[in-house]
């Protein structure tokens, strides 16, 4: 086909319309452009081998009703030729096609476009510094440009002039561009001076702790740097630490978060590029699991996207966020090793979420499970310390079981660990498959099994007596050799039983109609009910019980064995107990009183 060639016409409005609404998530990002383009001019003439004291000044000035910004720095400037290459011709940039392009911030030759967002127009004033007469050029956002030589510009450099638009009048006010600029240009090494009328401030200090100390990992800075996050970000930090890759250039340091968040909860991270703000919610650069920390970082060589907010997902940014992951894990490890006390902070403070990950991270796994804590049958431990004591891990999953067997188990030798919290079993399953050391779910009524028989002729007429003394209640009663000797009785029942209990104690406070439905539930479940009172051979006033000679005693005793074994192993009290429980006290009160009596 043979036809005429055209270009693409461009229609401005629709650019900086697609800027502002979709690229730019704040019109403040026009400070940013700006300053950056400064910093950029700056570069260039240094690249050039010049000599010179580097400035960036900003100064607002009230002209009745209209506030102007004039931004000037004191770098490479245009000449009328580039104004016409690079100002004026949108998606071209001197720096993309400069041999020293990984030293500039801008590419893309669209960051000026974002003034338009808040001034009707922009007037630049530039000399450059390679010679040439100087040039004002004033562009409209209807896309036209004027372009003249002029007598007004810096002596070398670029001066730009915005006049702010009604709606966004409040961006020129000083303080808020003292916090913008202060925001991008924190840690940028050239001087930014800020001036309104009499006022003038300079904006940056050039005095920042975190970023020496990210450079030399001198531990030296470390309080300055916790006394800058407390200053700076009003973070009392639980602790901080250095981080530095060679892929993608990233310096900076994480402050340990002294309060818990969420595994998924969204990262802050502060993230600087070539030493100007990139953003402080730039997600992709620390590994996901990192939302214990919040981190400070210069990068010098990753890419940005056009909005700056991210950055390119390229083969960089992996191996810098591989350097960066295995930098935490390594200061992980040395907790675990060194710093006892630190790392038992963050466990408690990060609790879940460290289990969270854990359970879904190997390298995690190892690094921190036999720091984590359980509650266990011989006290609260690490499970680095119950490994010490017990070659197999012994857990329950129930709170009442792990009641009910907390006493025996300690008397095997056994510490069991009540694994009823979030978490708990998964991470103790895994320890099998990591390091092949066995896992036991047990529960009472496997433990009831191991106690150890008594043979005894002498004993069928007691457990006759003691079984019915216990008739209505649906127990079992066996008599067994166990320790410790101190404990008398070990009421031990099953899962179904348990939730028997629970069933009727609901019934008990139920209006008919709903005990009624509950009865049907607990008369399936009474079919199915088994219940132990195992009655300790070992114990001296079972013992004595053994050998008592008066049914009427016997039976009571027994009762009242039944009734403190129940409140031993935490078990509900049913209407049935509560009866025992009161006629058996007062019966043996009265017996008491008799036998005062008696010897008196
Ligand atoms: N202060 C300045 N001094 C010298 N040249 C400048 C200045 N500001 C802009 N320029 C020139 O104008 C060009 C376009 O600037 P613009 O801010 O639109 O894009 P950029 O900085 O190249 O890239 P990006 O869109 O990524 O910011 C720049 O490449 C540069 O050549």
């Amino acid at each position: 086909m043979q036809g005429m060639v055209h270009s693409f016409k461009i229609d401005l409005k629709g650019i900086i319309d697609l800027l502002s609404n979709h690229l730019y998530s704040d019109p403040s990002v026009f400070v940013r452009e700006l300053l950056q383009n400064a910093v950029d001019a700056i570069t260039a003439r240094k690249n050039n081998g010049e000599r010179f004291e580097p400035n960036i000044r900003v100064e607002v000035v009230q002209d009745g009703e209209t506030r102007r910004l004039i931004f000037e720095d004191n770098g490479i400037g245009l000449t009328e030729n580039e104004i016409h290459e690079f100002l004026a011709t949108i998606g071209r940039s001197s720096k993309r096609i400069s041999e020293a392009r990984e030293s500039y911030l801008g590419q893309f030759g669209i960051g000026l476009l974002s003034c338009f967002m808040v001034s009707s127009e922009i007037r630049v004033y530039t000399q450059s510094s390679k010679g040439g007469p100087a040039a004002c050029w004033i562009a409209q956002p209807d896309g036209t440009y004027e372009i003249a030589t002029t007598t007004e510009a810096p002596e070398v450099g670029t001066r730009v002039i915005l006049e702010a638009r009604e709606d966004f009048d409040y961006l020129f006010e000083f303080e808020n561009l003292q916090e913008d600029l202060f925001g991008y240009g924190e840690i940028l090494p050239y001087p930014i001076q800020l001036s309104s009328g009499e006022e003038q401030i300079q904006v940056n200090s050039g005095n920042i702790p975190w970023t020496i100390y990210a450079e030399t990992g001198d531990p030296a800075l470390k309080e300055q740097v916790l006394a800058y996050a407390r200053e700076r970000l009003n973070l009392d930090a639980l602790d901080c630490f250095p981080l530095k890759t060679s892929a993608g250039g990233v310096s900076g340091v994480a402050f340990v978060l002294p309060y818990s968040t969420q595994a998924n909860s969204r990262q802050w991270h502060r993230v600087y590029l070539k030493n100007m703000l990139l953003g402080s919610q730039i997600e992709n650069l620390l590994p996901e699991w990192a939302f214990f920390v919040r981190c400070f970082l210069n990068v010098q060589g990753l890419h940005p996207t056009a909005s700056r907010e991210s950055f390119y997902e390229d083969e960089l940014l992996t191996e810098a966020r591989a350097e960066l992951n295995s930098q935490m894990q390594a200061w992980l490890r040395h907790l675990t090793q060194h710093d006892h006390e630190g790392l038992r902070k963050l466990l408690q403070l990060h609790y879940l979420p460290m289990r969270a990950l854990s359970v879904d991270n190997d390298e995690f796994y190892k690094l921190l499970v036999h720091s984590f804590s359980f509650e266990t049958s011989t006290g609260r431990m690490t499970l680095a310390e119950y490994l010490q004591h017990n070659p197999v891990i012994r857990y329950v999953t129930n709170l009442d079981q792990f009641r009910q067997i907390a006493q025996v188990a300690s008397a095997y030798g056994h510490s069991v660990i009540n694994a009823v919290y979030t978490y708990d079993v998964p991470i103790l399953r895994k320890y099998t498959a990591m390091f092949d050391v066995a896992t036991e779910e047990i529960d009472a009524t496997t433990y009831a099994h191991t106690l150890e028989e008594v043979q005894s002729e002498g004993l069928q007429n007691f457990l006759l007596l003691a079984q019915d003394a216990l008739k209505d209640l649906e127990c079992q009663i066996t008599v067994k050799k166990f320790i410790p000797d101190s404990l008398p009785a070990l009421f031990i029942v099953s899962e179904v039983h348990q939730e028997l209990g629970d069933v009727e104690q609901a019934q008990e406070v139920s209006d008919d109609l709903w005990s009624d439905v509950l009865e049907d539930y607990a008369s399936e479940l009474r079919s199915q009910r088994v219940a132990h009172l195992h009655l300790n051979f070992n114990n001296a006033l079972v013992q004595s019980m053994l050998h008592a000679e008066n049914p009427k005693v016997v039976r009571r005793l027994v009762q009242m064995l039944y009734v403190q074994a129940h409140l031993l192993g935490h078990h509900p009290l049913r209407q049935e107990e509560l009866t025992l429980l009161t006629e058996g006290l007062q019966e043996m009160m009265f017996w008491g009183l008799r036998a005062d009596r008696m010897l008196n």
